[in-house]
């Protein structure tokens, strides 16, 4: 979509909210990520094995960065009520469940301990790290934000999609589960509230700043889902 600033895009908006202006200007996108052909067979359960594990190998390099950078959120938050939900979910999502979902599910389909230690990174693999460590230096905090929004808003919306019922295989069911619910749903309106929190008080350089770290997150969501279909 085009680049509409926000202070015009609000005027006539329904929903005026920051997020929303950085969701809908990261259109198409951001539908494709949601309604991706290889989220859709995670949530039917029919990935094949040999396609979850390279998925899954290369999402456990991601997460590493995706971690490291929840902690430059709470470096960088600017008050210590926003620094407390990073800090719960860095102890009790990222650091627990993630990590046995992760080491239970490639060891079922397979991978080797080489393969969640330093497996060679696909392009946008490699493509998502620069991009979670430049917003991780920046210690810019809406930068932070946007990359985390997007990596956990996305997720929420293909796994919300999800119907009944769910797939008997745990690597597929459980990875569903990661990503919706009432917690994980709570989870992704704190950042998106941080972000209508900050983004309408930052200068139209600030905020368009924002946006691009935000599309460029969506455009890498898209790019990850297509290596996982082999596309
Ligand atoms: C490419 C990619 N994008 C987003 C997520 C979602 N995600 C990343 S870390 C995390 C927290 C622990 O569940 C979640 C939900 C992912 N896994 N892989």
């Amino acid at each position: 979509m085009d680049l509409v600033p926000y202070d015009e895009w609000r005027a006539s908006a329904v929903d005026p909210a920051f997020s929303e202006w950085l969701r809908s200007l990261s259109e198409p996108e951001w539908t494709a990520v949601v309604n991706h052909p290889f989220a859709a067979s995670i949530t039917r359960g029919d990935v094949a094995d040999d396609d979850m594990r390279r998925y899954l190998i290369q999402d456990f390099q991601f997460v590493d960065s995706f971690t490291a950078l929840l902690g430059a959120a709470v470096a960088s938050a600017d008050n210590f009520e926003s620094r407390v939900p990073f800090g719960r979910f860095l102890g009790e999502t990222a650091t627990t469940e993630e990590k046995t979902y992760f080491h239970r599910a490639l060891a079922a389909l397979g991978a080797t301990p080489a393969d969640l230690a330093s497996p060679p990174l696909e392009p946008v693999t490699a493509d998502f790290r620069a991009l979670m460590d430049e917003a991780r230096t920046s210690l810019d905090y809406p930068l932070v934000l946007a990359v985390l929004s997007v990596a956990e808003w996305s997720y929420l919306g293909w796994a919300s999609l999800a119907g009944e019922p769910s797939p008997d295989n745990f690597v597929h069911r459980e990875w569903i589960e990661l990503h919706e619910g009432p917690v994980f749903r709570a989870w992704v309106g704190f950042l998106r509230g941080e972000l209508d929190r900050l983004g309408p008080g930052l200068t139209s350089e600030g905020q368009l700043r924002v946006l691009d770290f935000f599309r460029r997150a969506v455009r890498l969501e898209l790019r990850f889902f297509d290596m996982a279909a082999g596309a």
